[in-house]
């Protein structure tokens, strides 16, 4: 049979220790013993053998409980229930402030102390799952999913990585497209940074100095020499992402720069050779933008060398959970698991998802907002209730604020520009706004990008 979980038993009486001894490895767990604190603390670090809880009486001679607790790293590595007795309440309160998950009155029932073991183990391994998901999405480039389509992207990014070769990075918004551009920036081995550019968010007039950055009197208002961006990129990589968005003649000095492997700052006169990985990404149709005039050919052959394809979550339902993981993990407290009420895996299966693993990340945003006291509950209707249809205007809110119902009309009436106007930038023009403006509205709205 396996060994039950260690407890780390410390405590000074040896009449106490042999008691607990009986108790706790007739309930399955293994104990271990310490007469003192000291003797604890080195137990707790004991590499080949760390016990999975610590088990601490407040009152020992010498050093006290709580002065052990006090000393130790925070956050403690291993969940501590305390046993208080002649310790008064003010005591076992300190203890919990120091990170103690609960404490049982000596001496204690079998009962009580064993539920107070249980409980503390599984909040232990609550909060290492925790943060071990933490982790996960922390790592940078790290991609989540269990789907076959991320596990190819996955492949696919290590074989590509270490190239120095454009990579057009394809796929509708918030599919993922800057993730994977920092997972192939991290597969390159590359020394320097990865600098994104969003084109779309920058104003047309600024992106060129943005892009190749200008010397000092290049135009009114350059008051100084700035690098661009480009430049910043030096021995990295360089993310154009919403690329689709670049005009034109931009995209003539963006090809010069591929092609040269050299930048030439706005009023300059030298130009700078620059090492730089371009990665592009985009959720247009660079071929349709092609055959309609508004993307040059040779910078679309230019950068489809390598083109990597992130499909819309809808196509990869394996993803949804173990995104909704992490995402709860990343919002929730430590100690609070997602809980999926019945059906709710149904309901993210059916949903189309179309602002993709964004839009679930808001979703779980949202719920965790939303949550009082208790576990994360992912219920169906989470994903099910109509976003934003606004209700015909009336004089009264509802359960809803003035801004909800404002930001309900603004997202209906960007949309049906995006739809009418086929781009970001015909939207603007229709709606009469700057694009970079209208671009960050979208963002904030959880819009879509794609019309
Ligand atoms: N596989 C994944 N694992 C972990 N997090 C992800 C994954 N895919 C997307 N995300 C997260 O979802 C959010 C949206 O992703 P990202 O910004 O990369 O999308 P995008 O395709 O570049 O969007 P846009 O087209 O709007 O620029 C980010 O918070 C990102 O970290």
């Amino acid at each position: 049979m396996k060994p039950g979980p260690r407890i780390l038993i410390v405590d000074d009486d040896p009449g106490v220790l042999r008691a607990l001894r009986g108790l706790l490895g007739d309930e399955g767990f293994t104990p271990v013993e310490a007469r003192s604190a000291a003797e604890a603390a080195r137990l707790l670090e004991a590499p080949d053998a760390p016990p999975a809880l610590m088990l601490l009486d407040l009152r020992m001679p010498g050093e006290t409980g709580l002065e052990l607790l006090a000393r130790l790293p925070k956050p403690l590595a291993v969940p501590v229930v305390v046993l208080s007795g002649e310790a008064s309440p003010a005591e076992a309160v300190q203890a919990l402030k120091l990170g103690a998950t609960d404490f049982v009155e000596k001496p204690p029932s079998a009962e009580r102390l064993i539920t107070a073991l249980r409980n503390a183990l599984a909040l232990g391994s609550l909060r290492e799952e925790r943060e071990r998901l933490l982790d996960e999405l922390a790592r940078p480039g790290h991609l989540v999913g269990d789907s076959p389509a991320m596990e190819a992207l996955r492949q696919l990014i290590a074989r590509v990585g270490p190239s120095d070769t454009a990579v057009l990075i394809t796929g509708e918004t918030g599919t993922g497209k800057e993730r994977v551009a920092q997972a192939l920036h991290k597969a390159s081995g590359r020394k320097g940074r990865l600098v994104a550019v969003n084109c779309a968010a920058i104003p047309a007039t600024l992106l060129e100095s943005e892009l190749f950055g200008h010397e000092r009197g290049a135009f009114s208002g350059a008051v100084a020499r700035r690098t661009g961006r480009v430049e910043q990129a030096q021995g990295g990589t360089l993310l154009l992402d919403e690329l689709g968005d670049m005009p034109l003649e931009l995209q003539a000095k963006l090809l010069r720069v591929l092609e040269t492997r050299q930048v030439e700052r706005l009023g300059g006169t030298l130009p700078v050779p620059v090492d730089v990985r371009i990665l592009a990404a985009t959720h247009q149709d660079l071929t349709r933008a092609v055959k309609e005039g508004r993307f040059r050919q040779d910078l679309f052959f230019r950068l489809n060398v390598l083109p990597l394809h992130v499909p819309p979550l809808r196509e990869r339902p394996e993803d949804l959970l173990p995104l909704a993981r992490v995402f709860a993990a990343e919002f929730a407290g430590p100690r609070t698991p997602l809980v999926l009420a019945p059906g709710a895996e149904a309901a993210l299966r059916a949903y189309p998802w179309p602002g993709n693993v964004r839009e679930l990340r808001n979703v779980m945003e949202r719920l965790n907002l939303l949550r009082g006291e208790g576990p994360l509950e992912l219920r169906p209707d989470a994903v099910t209730a109509p976003t934003g249809t606004p209700a015909a205007p009336r004089a009264t809110l509802g359960d809803r604020s003035y801004r909800e119902h404002v930001e309900d009309f603004e997202r209906e009436l960007i949309r049906a520009a995006l739809q009418e106007g086929e781009s970001i930038a015909g939207a603007a023009r229709l709606l009469q706004v700057d694009r970079g403006n209208l671009y960050r509205r979208i963002k904030a709205l959880g819009l879509p990008v794609t019309p």
